[in-house]
């Protein structure tokens, strides 16, 4: 039997997702979404023929609840959801630090819950999506959710205690490529280079690094001594980024992603 899945705060994770749902052959009927504004529900209708509605008519109707509201808007809406949602519900969660626990202390006991903390590049169908079951999670509510998400990219289970270690590498990784590019290409500003030029040759270049280091099977370490010829250009930048602590800013970049996720878990933010 088909089941009905809504996206509950259809904002930028939600809306990828929900694109990504269609894409992947889910019927706009089976979908249902909420959103705070109607004039979002409206550009939501109109891009991708989904009818809105009401958080509690979400809970309701859908077998499956996706919950894609800010950590600090969740306490808000499960406190909505709460005396419509039955235990044969599955609810996910897609919210950075959020516990299942917080969620199944505020529903009905017993409540199936899946976390899963998802990145945007789902919307081009290369998304990583982490899983971890609640309490009451079964592994076929897990499989169900390896379904949705498998849809749009990779899939991993962990340990929910690992939950805010891969919101900093995965949920947020995609952003420290973003910012890498946008000061790689101020180089190729400063080096002389037309901006649209050195954008292209970056992008480029990252897009051919990503794909020898999926495809290669080489360690990252190997793949950075090929590019690095004795007496060469690239050693003369690596020994700048050392120099400048990059690969140390990264690693404390990542811990404070995870101390954040770890805080945004009160739900208050
Ligand atoms: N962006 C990302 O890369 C990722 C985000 N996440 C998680 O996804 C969640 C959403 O993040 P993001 O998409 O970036 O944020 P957005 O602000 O874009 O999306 C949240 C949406 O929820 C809506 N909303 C808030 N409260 C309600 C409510 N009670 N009922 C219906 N809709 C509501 C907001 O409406 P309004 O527009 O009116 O504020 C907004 O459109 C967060 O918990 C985040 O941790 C997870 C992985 C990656
Ligand atoms: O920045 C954030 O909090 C969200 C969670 C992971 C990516 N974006």
């Amino acid at each position: 039997m088909t089941q009905t899945v809504a996206v509950l705060g259809t904002g930028k994770i939600g809306e990828a997702l929900l694109s990504g749902m269609i894409r992947a052959g889910w019927r706009p009927a089976d979908l249902l979404v909420t959103t705070r504004r109607s004039d979002r529900a409206q550009e939501l209708h109109t891009r991708y023929g989904v009818e809105s509605v009401t958080n509690a008519e979400a809970a309701k109707n859908a077998d499956i609840l996706i919950l894609a509201v800010k950590p600090q808007d969740m306490g808000k809406l499960l406190d909505e959801l709460a005396p419509h949602v039955t235990a044969d519900r599955l609810v996910i969660s897609a919210a950075a630090g959020i516990t299942t626990t917080f969620i199944e202390e505020r529903l009905t006991p017993d409540t199936p819950v899946v976390r899963v903390m998802p990145n945007t590049p789902v919307l081009v169908d290369e998304g990583m999506s982490v899983i971890s079951a609640g309490s009451h999670a079964t592994g076929a509510h897990l499989a169900t959710a390896e379904e949705i998400f498998g849809g749009v990219g990779k899939t991993l289970r962990v340990p929910e205690s690992q939950q805010d270690a891969a919101t900093a590498l995965s949920g947020s990784g995609p952003a420290y490529f973003y910012f890498l590019v946008e000061a790689m290409t101020d180089a190729g500003i400063l080096l002389g280079l037309p901006r649209a030029q050195a954008h292209d040759l970056i992008v480029q270049a990252a897009i051919g690094a990503a794909v020898m280091l999926r495809d290669s099977g080489e360690h990252p370490v190997k793949l950075r001594e090929a590019v690095t010829s004795p007496a060469g250009t690239t050693i003369s930048a690596i020994r700048e980024l050392e120099n400048h602590g990059v690969r140390a800013a990264l690693i404390a970049a990542l811990e404070a992603a995870r101390d954040r996720s770890r805080e945004l878990a009160s739900g208050n933010g």
